[in-house]
């Protein structure tokens, strides 16, 4: 019987969490750095569809990096990224859509409806969700077709989540005439989250969040102001993929987004452990 009562103990524990993000948007990116095995990918679906069935409304925005170099690579085509944004020529644009929006988004939808999460799969060419304008080079590189967001079409993502559907989206937008623009998935889910003005984003990547030594676990921050932030991009310690991903956290804080955070997605039910705890896991980003 005791085994019983603390179980039941356990989801008395997530009542408050519930009752504050009940009906709140909760706009989740899951980086291709944290799609390293089946399992834990299942931990992380059975997370989004467990905040759906308890009345919030999570949307899933996926990259898929690690995926698009194997097909580039087996394509014999070299990978180029400047400050973590590929350089997409068309070739690789068309991998690009390949992969992210025909495999990794297929997937990611079919694991979910198979727990019966009605998750609808899309990427930004569908209804306009994200229209785009081609980025402007980046430390003096033309990054092809690499694009900057517009605009996002909330009124779609509002009736799907009304309707109850969990929105899956993989980083295309789409410009005035019908291109398709490859765009970094941490901006994506940052737009995303400000124009919905979304209680929290969370950053599911492979590293625990922000550290100020790359390398060194024990130098993980738990609360990174912008003024931390900044100072760790001048001194260069602050690189690569997570570059989008700060810049996405304190863009959207500052435009209204309740709460932004970087977590390890490599560890079993991150999205858990993070809303329904009071100290979290990971980094949290503060204006
Ligand atoms: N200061 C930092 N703290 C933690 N990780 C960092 C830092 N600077 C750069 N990184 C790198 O950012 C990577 C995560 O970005 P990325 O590989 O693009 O992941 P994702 O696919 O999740 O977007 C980490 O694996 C780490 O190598
Ligand atoms: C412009 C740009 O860099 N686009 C990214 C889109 C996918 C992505 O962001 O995937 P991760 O989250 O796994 O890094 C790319 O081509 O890799």
């Amino acid at each position: 019987m005791q085994k019983y009562i603390e179980r039941a103990n356990v989801l008395i524990e997530a009542l408050p969490y519930i009752q504050r993000l009940f009906g709140k948007t909760i706009v989740i990116k899951y980086g291709g750095a944290a799609m390293t095995n089946e399992d834990l990918t299942q931990k992380i679906l059975e997370d989004v569809t467990l905040l759906k069935f308890v009345g919030m409304n999570p949307i899933l925005v996926h990259g898929g990096g690690p995926d698009i170099n194997h097909m580039l690579d087996s394509l014999d085509i070299k990978p180029k990224f400047v400050d973590g944004l590929r350089v997409t020529d068309d070739a690789t644009m068309e991998v690009v859509q390949m992969v992210l929006t025909g495999k990794i988004n297929k997937e990611i939808v079919a694991r979910l409806n198979g727990m019966g999460a009605g998750a609808i799969g899309l990427c930004g060419i569908d209804g306009n969700i994200i229209k785009a304008v081609k980025a402007p080079p980046k430390n003096g590189v033309d990054l092809g077709n690499v694009g900057q967001i517009v605009s996002i079409n909330t009124d779609l993502l509002n009736t799907l989540a009304h309707d109850q559907y969990i929105p899956v989206i993989a980083p295309v937008g789409t410009g005035d005439h019908g291109e398709s623009y490859n765009i970094n998935a941490d901006t994506v889910a940052g737009a995303i989250a400000t124009a919905l003005k979304a209680e929290k984003l969370i950053f599911l990547t492979d590293t625990d969040g922000v550290r100020t030594k790359e390398d060194d676990p024990e130098s993980l921050l738990y609360v990174a102001s912008k003024t931390d932030i900044l100072n760790m991009i001048d001194e260069g310690k602050i690189t690569g993929g997570m570059l989008p991903k700060v810049s996405s956290c304190l863009s959207a804080i500052e435009k209204g987004v309740g709460r932004a955070h970087i977590l390890n997605g490599t560890i079993p039910h991150p999205i858990i452990l993070e809303i329904f705890t009071d100290s979290g896991i990971g980094t949290m980003v503060t204006g």
